[in-house]
């Protein structure tokens, strides 16, 4: 048999990453002018998480694109949980600053849970505090700080679907506080029929084949294959595993995703690649959260939604 040609729409990631940030920074502009102050954003690294280095770097470029204040506190892997703690209380007294991000995941003898609900829900970035979690649930966007890879995520599918997302099937694979559940909560607000998908799901090819909309985001490289797509369904790939690459030779790697790309676009109407979707988007949405969180604590009336 003959390889799969591809198919499907390529959703261009960067390039809506590019727009909203285009747009962020517009607005930035406009609240420097009207109030002298820039967003401000801190983001606190422990130890050297690969894949959290090369998103701090991007996130800085981002940043500094967007005309915001950045700042970067690099601690070492041993930082004692209560000097993480103060450096989170310090940042939520702090005028300068609006959003904050610890990146995870922590150190082992850190409690992850304990520095995130120390994180002021008004300065809460990443969305994952429990006050904007309830909030999400409750629908109460107005006053949420959504987190940015499920941001990010809605605003490439209503980008690409250019019509109402309400009565499609959607199955969400992964069940995670950061991207499964935000997701899925998204996914229902407007008015999807959702399935959340994990480790234990029965039959998870039947489930997927049912999927208008499938947002994968298990952590496993290429484990959706192209015969789970339904024929013209929109995928969204959130995986970002790192896996040999043998075709290179040496210690070469390369990016997939949770799903076979090739075989999935085969069937696909829509589908994010990687690198070049989602990853992009997680950024651009941390951007537009940086600002939501600066004009609310300044006071001042929202900008429209993005999305
Ligand atoms: N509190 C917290 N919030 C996070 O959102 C968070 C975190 N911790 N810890 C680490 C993970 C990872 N993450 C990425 C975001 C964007 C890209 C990204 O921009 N990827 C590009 C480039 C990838 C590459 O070339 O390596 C792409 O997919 O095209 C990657 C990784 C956010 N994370």
């Amino acid at each position: 048999m003959s390889q799969p040609s591809l198919q499907a729409t390529l959703i261009d990631g960067k390039a809506v990453a590019a727009s909203v940030r285009a747009e962020i920074t517009a607005r930035a502009g406009r609240l420097f002018a009207e109030t002298g102050r820039k967003p401000g954003l801190a983001v606190v690294l422990v130890g050297e998480d690969p894949a959290s280095q090369v998103y701090v770097r991007n996130k800085d470029k981002a940043a500094a694109a967007c005309g915001f204040h950045s700042v970067k506190h690099t601690l070492p892997a041993d930082t004692a949980e209560a000097d993480l703690l103060a450096l989170v209380a310090a940042l939520n007294a702090d005028e300068a600053i609006h959003g904050i991000l610890v990146q995870l995941p922590l150190p082992g003898h850190i409690d992850e849970g304990k520095v995130l609900r120390l994180i002021r829900p008004e300065k809460d970035v990443d969305g994952f505090h429990p006050v904007n979690v309830g909030l999400l649930a409750t629908g109460d966007r107005e006053q949420a700080l959504v987190p940015c890879t499920p941001a990010g995520s809605l605003v490439l599918l209503k980008r690409t679907l250019d019509r109402p997302l309400a009565g499609l099937d959607a199955v969400v694979i992964g069940r995670s506080n950061i991207v499964g559940k935000p997701m899925a909560q998204l996914l229902l607000a407007e008015s999807c029929t959702v399935t959340i998908a994990h480790s234990r799901t029965r039959n998870l090819p039947d489930v997927v084949r049912r999927a208008d909309i499938v947002v994968a985001a298990v952590g496993r490289p290429e484990m959706v294959r192209g015969d789970w797509i339904k024929p013209g369904a929109t995928v969204i790939d959130v995986g970002i595993n790192r896996v040999p690459d043998p075709a290179r030779g040496g210690d070469a790697t390369r990016l997939v995703g949770d799903v076979a790309f090739a075989e999935a676009a085969a069937h696909a109407g829509a589908i994010t690649p990687v690198p070049g979707g989602v990853g992009p988007m997680t950024i651009a949405m941390l951007m537009a959260n940086t600002l939501t969180a600066a004009r609310r604590l300044l006071g001042l009336a929202p900008e429209p939604d993005l999305f």
